[in-house]
């Protein structure tokens, strides 16, 4: 089934674009990323969704029902997580997240203390003598309180340190376990590539590819080192399936997606000393797909 299905969605700001014709959909108990550099229209899609801001054109479902229509319906089993959280300062914690879970149908107070005991958070502060960080805490917790059947995420660990980062990512992977769907938006690709089953790729407010996790990273493309025995750029070296090229001193580092025997054929021939291949990281994939503008790339 589809949680999230989105088909040619497109929201314009008078002059500025937001997002343009984005269409793709997200399955049940996935752990879907989103991911784009700042200003790609990340935060314009989920705010659309979450019916804060509507579209110029185009259509999306939550759970089948239309986002507009049936907003209020869809909010009751949708957990968010703001990229930047804004709460009552003069608040404590503890009665913030009371008040918000008054939204919702359920409130189980023994979760909120769960959560805030696994995030380190103190319920009876004042949320004004909170740190970024534990602002976020909060808000997390605020997600995840009424355990919703979709959790959506805009970039969810900016502020937490790499422990809390650690603990936020536990609590992810039990809510999946729970067949809770995650729709996690982010400009990390570590983390997404650690988190996702999926990713869709967001460049300048348009789609550039929707992949698996799996084969964004593995299909075909290799990263290569080869070591001569002298200077690289005296070696005239070029052959199909090479993505980019560079050299530096004896070394020359390939992004190849082409036929590995091929290009042992080809090495074979020269004066190599040295060769390492790897499997590129989601960044270098990732980069390959911005700089070239990505979508008719064979990978
Ligand atoms: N309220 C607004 N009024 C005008 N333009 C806006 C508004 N909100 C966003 N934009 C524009 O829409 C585009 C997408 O912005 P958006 O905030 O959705 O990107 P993002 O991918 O979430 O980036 P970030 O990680 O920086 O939040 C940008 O060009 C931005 O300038």
């Amino acid at each position: 089934m589809k949680v999230v299905d989105i088909k040619n969605l497109t929201k314009t700001y008078k002059k500025n674009r937001g997002i343009i014709d984005l269409t793709f959909s997200i399955e049940e108990g996935e752990i879907f990323g989103f991911i784009g550099p700042n200003g790609a229209g990340k935060s314009t899609t989920i705010r659309t969704l979450l019916n804060f801001i509507y579209p110029t054109s185009g259509s999306a479902t939550i759970f089948g029902k239309d986002i507009i229509k049936h907003s209020k319906e869809i909010r009751q089993h949708v957990g968010y997580l703001p990229s930047e959280v804004h709460y009552y300062d003069d608040m404590k914690v503890i009665d913030l997240l009371k008040y918000s879970a008054g939204f919702y149908k359920k409130f189980n107070s023994k979760r909120m203390k769960e959560l805030a005991e696994r995030l380190d958070l103190d319920l009876h502060k004042k949320i004004e003598d909170l740190s970024f960080g534990n602002r976020k805490k909060v808000g997390i917790v605020q997600a995840l309180l009424h355990e919703p059947k979709l959790l959506i995420l805009d970039e969810p660990t900016g502020g937490l340190d790499p422990l809390m980062q650690n603990t936020f990512f536990e609590l992810l992977a039990e809510e999946r376990k729970k067949g809770t769907t995650i729709f996690f938006s982010s400009h990390i690709l570590s983390e997404v590539q650690k988190m996702c089953d999926r990713v869709a790729i967001i460049k300048e407010g348009k789609l550039v590819k929707v992949e698996t996790i799996e084969n964004l990273t593995k299909k075909n493309l290799r990263y290569i080192t080869i070591a001569f025995e002298q200077q690289a750029e005296q070696i005239n070296f070029e052959l199909e399936g090479i993505v980019k090229k560079e050299v530096n001193g004896n070394e020359m580092t390939l992004l190849y997606s082409g036929d590995i025997k091929a290009l042992l054929n080809r090495l074979n021939a020269l004066p190599m000393k040295d060769l390492l291949i790897e499997e590129p990281t989601l960044e270098e994939v990732f980069m390959h797909y911005y700089e070239k503008g990505g979508v008719d790339n064979d990978f």
